[in-house]
């Protein structure tokens, strides 16, 4: 690059990064990824690095943080708070252990205190004479903002502490905010139409710097005490970690993971231990501090302009960072369901490389407003799977393609119905579907379904790709000769497999409709079904409102179980099945001289000896059917306490109301219920 083109790039980046620092340390509102910005930093010190006098004091390099709003009062710090450098690899920490020994003129390792960087904003607390005096944030490190009144609402900063009358104390230590209160608070603002927050950093920063204290009350955030300011008037250790072990001594809460480690290799170690604890910690922390325990040596390594010679943020893989949308896809899973997948232009996050991104439903995608060609916010934080956080809508290129829901299933063609209440979009080809066929025949052979033992996925697959089978009923149809002939199916293997379908055959009516895999229909559900029909025939003759009047079974379960038999390649299914001899003993279920046959109850409220389920399991017993609502046709509903709508209805409906002592009697001596609905 010629000299001009980089004084040009000098005064772009240096604007673009004041940008970016208003709307972080002011606004609490960035608009890139860390990543982002620290690569424009890296960037701006490369040209300065080649031309040296074009450095000013004004420098984005030579700064810290922003200068104090106007919202608070302006604090003066008596110890500046400065920033930290970073090192982003191995290499750059054994540079930063070299110039540290260099400047020591030591040969032997430095012993570092190492902790987590904590990603939450910077606070000093003034203590005089023990009693919290102010806090203040870092502002541009001279000058910060006077938020005493808010960190008074911390829990975990103490109010007073054990020194004497005539000390006064500067002591600093990030303010953050747990990934749950984070998730609350979004939760929270989003039910309000309120913007979200982009990370628990933003909020920890944005909820601290309130105008109200109440607000900053209402939000949960944590202390952690690290550093210190200026200290009179006590006694003060001999090095960093003596004064962590001082802090606590004192109420304050440290780092839990914190060490003094001996060393490159000792202080790499420690990286790479709170690196795989990071997923699992409570809050954000985004790399490892070491700082030159000795507090001798610190003095004598002394400052930059914007960051102590003896301390450096060795940080962690960036776990957000900027990608772009390529395409939209959609996977048709076991039970239909359509799952937009973004493929993404392939960037490391959180230490992988993500090339895919799941989009949840098109609720989510509609809310997110993402669209194909969008530059997008991606986020990997530990084992958590990729997400999508936000778009950026100022780098939207102007051909950004809006994504549709298919009309047709993709692997099947068959017609796809978005569920409005989960706003879910399903294939409807059921058991036809290729897609769903492999996960279908998983969850037929699985162990509370058909329980076909041996039949694991490797094998469902292997028969899908040869096309021995292609719906569960041709399981039965797997001869010896072909199961032989496959790759690693040993004669053993296949005899035993064969076995176990054999097996299978014999199985009872509520395992069988479960493993149909009909929606929403789970081992419960299924089980009512057979209890109440006994007969597969009349159960797939029945309709929406006689399905209803089964136990547990709503309008949605109905109306699946409804649609699910109507298709007839699922028919056919059943009868290649049945063909193939699955059969079961009918279900035991009321006799027609059951003292409560025909009989429908309703149960609400709270019952003084029984939960609903049991009573609900009593009538059932005695040959009654249980159902959810209160209609013309219920023989009567059965109150406990605060009985609430279906008491109502029924008064309204004239349903005879049995109250906990009538129902009582009424298991005691069932002929003498008196009605004759
Ligand atoms: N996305 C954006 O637009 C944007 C804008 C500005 C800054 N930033 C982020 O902020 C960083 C630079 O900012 P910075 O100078 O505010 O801080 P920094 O994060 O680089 O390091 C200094 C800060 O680390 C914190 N810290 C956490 N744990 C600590 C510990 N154990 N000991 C000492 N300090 C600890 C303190 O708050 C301290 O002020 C950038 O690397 C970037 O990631 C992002
Ligand atoms: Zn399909």
């Amino acid at each position: 690059m010629s000299e001009a083109d980089d004084r040009k790039r000098l005064a772009a980046l240096r604007a673009e990064i004041n940008q970016h620092n208003f709307r972080y340390y002011v606004l609490d509102r960035p608009t890139v990824p860390d990543a982002e910005y620290d690569a424009l930093m890296r960037e701006l010190e490369a040209i300065e690095a080649k031309h040296p006098d074009w450095i000013t004091p004004d420098s984005p390099t030579q700064t810290v943080g922003a200068p104090p709003s106007h919202v608070f009062e302006t604090v003066e710090h008596q110890v500046p708070m400065l920033s930290l450098d970073n090192a982003f690899d191995a290499d750059e920490f054994t540079a930063f252990d070299r110039r540290v020994r260099e400047r020591l003129g030591r040969d032997e390792p430095i012993t570092y205190l190492a902790e987590p960087k904590f990603d939450g904003l910077a606070i000093s607390l003034t203590y005089e004479g023990g009693v919290l005096a102010r806090a203040a944030t870092r502002g541009d490190g001279r000058r910060g903002e006077d938020v005493t009144d808010n960190v008074r609402t911390i829990e975990t900063v103490p109010y007073s502490i054990d020194l004497p009358v005539d000390s006064r104390i500067e002591i600093r230590g990030e303010v953050v905010m747990t990934h749950e209160s984070f998730a609350e608070i979004n939760r929270r603002a989003e039910r309000r139409g309120e913007k979200v927050f982009a990370n628990p950093r933003n909020a920890a920063a944005g909820s601290l710097r309130q105008k109200d204290p109440k607000v900053t009350a209402s939000r949960p955030l944590h202390f952690f005490a690290y550093g210190i300011g200026a200290a009179e008037g006590i006694e003060a250790p001999e090095t960093q970690s003596g004064w962590l072990d001082w802090f606590e001594r004192l109420g304050f809460v440290v780092a839990e993971h914190r060490d003094r480690v001996e060393g490159l290799e000792a202080a790499q170690a420690f990286h790479a231990s709170l690196g795989e604890k990071r997923a699992g910690l409570a809050f954000d922390i985004d790399g490892v501090v070491f700082k030159v325990d000795s507090l001798a040596d610190q003095q004598r390594l002394g400052f930059v302009a914007r960051a102590p010679r003896w301390a450096i943020a060795w940080k962690f893989p960036a776990e957000e960072k900027l990608t772009q949308v390529r395409d939209v896809e959609f996977q048709v899973g076991r039970t239909g369901a359509l799952t937009p997948v973004a493929r993404v232009e392939p960037v490391a996050v959180g230490g992988v490389t993500v090339a895919n991104v799941t989009l949840h439903n098109m609720d989510e995608i509609e809310r997110k407003d993402v669209r194909v060609g969008d530059w997008v916010r991606v986020r990997r934080a530990g084992d958590v799977i990729p997400e999508i956080i936000e778009v950026l809508p100022e780098k939207r290129p102007p051909d950004a393609r809006k994504i549709e829901l298919p009309d047709s299933c993709p692997e099947c063609g068959s017609e796809v119905l978005r569920d409005e209440e989960q706003a879910v979009a399903r294939c409807t080809g059921g058991l036809f579907c290729p897609a769903q066929r492999r996960e279908a025949i998983r969850h037929f052979a699985s162990r509370k379904a058909m329980d076909i033992d041996g039949l694991g996925e490797k094998w469902i697959t292997l028969f899908l790709e040869r096309e021995l089978v292609e719906h569960v009923d041709d399981l039965f149809r797997l001869n010896r000769d072909d199961l032989v002939a496959l790759p690693r199916m040993g004669a053993k293997s296949a005899d035993n497999l064969l076995d176990s379908l054999e097996k299978a055959k014999e199985t009872t009516l509520g395992r069988f409709l479960y493993a149909l895999g009909i929606r929403e229909v789970g081992e419960v559900t299924a089980e009512s079904l057979a209890r109440h029909f006994r007969d597969l025939d009349a159960l797939m003759a029945a309709s929406e409102e006689e399905l209803q009047t089964v136990e547990d079974v709503g309008p949605v379960v109905a109306r699946h179980v409804r649609a699910f038999f109507q298709q007839p390649h699922n028919r056919e299914v059943i009868d290649g099945l049945l063909a193939a001899g699955i059969h079961w003993p009918t279900p035991e279920g009321p006799a027609d001289d059951a003292p409560l046959a025909g009989k429908t109850f309703v149960i609400t409220g709270t019952l003084p000896d029984m939960t609903r389920d049991e009573a609900s399991d009593r009538l059932t017993a005695l040959g009654a059917k249980v159902t959810g609502s209160v209609s013309k046709k219920t023989t009567a509903l059965v109150a406990g306490e605060a009985g609430g709508s279906k008491l109502d209805k029924a008064e309204k409906l004239g349903v005879p109301v049995l109250d906990a002592e009538a129902f009582a009697r009424l298991l005691e001596n069932p002929s003498t219920l008196d009605t004759d609905r």
